[in-house]
């Protein structure tokens, strides 16, 4: 039960990730919040409450990282859940034909080392400090949940960079579940559709409409609540690992 389990949520100062952080504290588990100094994350902690500690992190940097699993462990005694929300995203052609330009390497890299490496530095670390907890009666001693996107499937226009981010969580997934399986630690990625969240409101608002348009049911943009329901019910039922879960509204994107 989510209930006094030890959390790691990355991004959690913004979007899925503080929604994520919202519900475990509400559900009474203590939650290492861990995103960008220059993020809100302070802010968001002290207002959530005394079960969430902000750490400065930036996911793709080891010694960050080690400190947020360090101080899940230092100040709540282990750690049971690490969440990856943190992410970033970018919308170019691979090339653009009218400006006579090809896609600029430094986003494509940017793009791959926050979301794929970020993901896998997070996961690494985290591991390290689950994998020596008392298992519980099935033999667990953790779980880890990444945050993969629809666009790991079905990417559009100018989403090269984003969607092979994605696409290597996606496929990272169940090899990783494979490597942990041997300390009781699950791992599964979310793959969701259209969230309501300050990433998708930098979308022009005409692309918006019409991708909220294309949801064949709820046709609207998930909660980020609803994004944070399904990592709890990850958590709590031991028989997931090794998948990744479309939460979408049956949403196929269209080029
Ligand atoms: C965050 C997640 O994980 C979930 C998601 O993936 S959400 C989906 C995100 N989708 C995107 O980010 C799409 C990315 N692509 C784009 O923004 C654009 O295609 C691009 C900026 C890369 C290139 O655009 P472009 O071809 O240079 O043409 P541009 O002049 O910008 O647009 C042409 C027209 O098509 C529209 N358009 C572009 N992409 C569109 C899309 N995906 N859907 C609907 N309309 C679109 C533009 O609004 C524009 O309309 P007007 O001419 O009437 O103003
Ligand atoms: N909003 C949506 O519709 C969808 C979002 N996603 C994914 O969900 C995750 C969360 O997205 P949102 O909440 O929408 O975005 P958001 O932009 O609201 O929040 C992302 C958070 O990640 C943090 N972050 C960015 N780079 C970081 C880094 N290097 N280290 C630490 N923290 C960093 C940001 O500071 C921010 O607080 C992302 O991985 C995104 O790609 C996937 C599919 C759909």
């Amino acid at each position: 039960m989510i209930k006094n389990a030890v959390s790691l949520v990355t991004g959690g100062a913004s979007g899925l990730g503080r929604a994520t952080v919202e519900r475990l504290a509400r559900q009474g588990a203590r939650v290492v919040l861990a995103d960008l100094s220059s993020s809100k994350g302070s802010e968001v902690a002290r207002e959530i409450g005394d079960n969430v500690i902000f750490v400065p992190v930036d996911v793709t940097s080891e010694k960050d990282v080690q400190t947020a699993v360090q101080t899940a462990k230092e100040k709540f005694g282990r750690l049971d859940l690490a969440v990856n929300c943190a992410g970033t995203a970018t919308a170019v052609k691979t090339y653009n034909f009218n400006k006579d330009v090809a896609h600029r390497l430094e986003d494509f890299t940017r793009v791959i080392t926050v979301n794929t490496i970020g993901t896998f530095n997070v996961i690494r670390l985290s591991a390290g400090v689950m994998g020596i907890n008392e298992p519980n009666k099935d033999g667990q001693r953790g779980v880890i949940v990444n945050t993969a996107s629809v666009a790991a499937f079905d990417g559009q226009i100018g989403q090269a960079a984003y969607s092979a981010s994605k696409a290597a969580v996606v496929g990272m997934t169940l090899p990783i579940a494979r490597d942990l399986s041997t300390q009781g630690i699950r791992v599964c990625t979310i793959a969701p559709g259209l969230f309501n969240t300050p990433m998708l409101q930098a979308l022009p608002e005409k692309v918006r409409t019409f991708l909220a348009k294309s949801i064949p049911f709820p046709q609207r943009l998930g909660e980020p609540s609803e994004y944070a329901h399904l990592v709890q019910a990850i958590y709590e039922n031991p028989l997931m690992n090794g998948e990744t879960i479309r939460i979408d509204g049956a949403l196929r994107m269209q080029p």
